[in-house]
């Protein structure tokens, strides 16, 4: 029963997200919507209050700076931060087309702005990349999507619980950020997606403790499918590290409960 009412919420936020998003309806007007997306997407939002009836309270946004940032990544994410916010008529802030993700420690709270769900769906379940607590130990990074130009940059700064060969970041953990960054421009795009392919070519290592930039583009979507490109670079853009393409997937909820 419970199942079904999820199921049923999540299809309907997933398919009207994006036919909102195409019509230029502003989701911030909808209030439970705003409960699920908005607050977190640049720093004036983050005073929102979740207006979703499961949320008495929000959940942690894993993307703000810790003390475990480097200068580096401190530094990075006040540069795409500050996009976000635009001078407007009278020296207003208003929002521009950039936006910076929130990020949660379960793709549940993304779907419905639901702690009280994330409780009763597999309690124990995390998402990947948010799930080692303790700060800087794994993945630290915070994400901004260019919702003119389809485009989001990730700053990625890589913690020494990643290491694949000495010293350098894991071939899976860069795969991993790589499925993340692509994958959320892609659920912006399309709604509810599924990575269907993933193709990774590593040029140069990535050293553990760097910070680095993830670069993601929409190449094209066609029917359910949504092709992105990506590339990792060092911080100052000057070194390649690993290029992607990736194949997105739009399927329903039900999908996702098939067994
Ligand atoms: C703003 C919000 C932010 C949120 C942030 C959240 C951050 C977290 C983000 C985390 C993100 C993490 C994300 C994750 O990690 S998702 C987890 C990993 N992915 C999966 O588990 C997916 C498993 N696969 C499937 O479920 C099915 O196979 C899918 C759904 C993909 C297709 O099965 P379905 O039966 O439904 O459809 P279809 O078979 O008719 O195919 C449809 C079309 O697609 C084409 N096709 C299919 N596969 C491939 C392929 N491999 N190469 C090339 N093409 C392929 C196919 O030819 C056809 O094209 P056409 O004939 O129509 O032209």
């Amino acid at each position: 029963m419970l199942r079904r009412a999820v199921s049923a919420f999540c299809y309907a936020a997933a398919r009207a997200i994006p036919a909102l998003r195409q019509r230029n309806i502003a989701l911030p007007q909808l209030p439970f919507l705003r409960a699920s997306l908005i607050p977190g997407l640049n720093s004036d939002y983050q005073s929102v209050t979740l207006s979703w009836p499961f949320s008495s309270f929000r959940p942690r946004d894993y993307s703000l700076p810790n003390p475990s940032w480097s200068p580096q990544m401190l530094r990075l994410y006040n540069y795409y931060n500050n996009l976000c916010e635009q001078d407007g008529e009278g020296g207003k802030k208003e929002i521009g087309p950039w936006i910076r993700l929130p990020s949660y420690n379960r793709t549940v709270k993304y779907a419905t702005g639901g702690q009280c769900l994330s409780k009763v769906l597999q309690a124990k379940a995390r998402l990947f990349t948010r799930n080692i607590e303790e700060e800087g130990a794994a993945f630290e990074y915070a994400m901004f999507l260019n919702t003119e130009e389809k485009a989001a940059v990730c700053v990625f700064q890589a913690g020494p619980l990643l290491e694949g060969p000495v010293g350098n970041l894991h071939g899976g953990a860069i795969a991993t950020i790589i499925d993340t960054v692509t994958g959320a421009l892609s659920i912006y795009l399309g709604g509810l997606v599924v990575t269907a392919n993933l193709n990774v070519n590593y040029r140069s290592p990535i050293p553990l403790g760097s910070v680095v930039l993830v670069h993601a583009a929409l190449e094209k979507m066609e029917d359910r499918k949504i092709y992105i490109s990506c590339q990792v670079t060092s911080s100052d853009g000057s070194k390649l590290h690993t290029e992607a393409t990736a194949l997105f997937v739009k399927v329903n909820v039900g999908h996702l409960f098939e067994r």
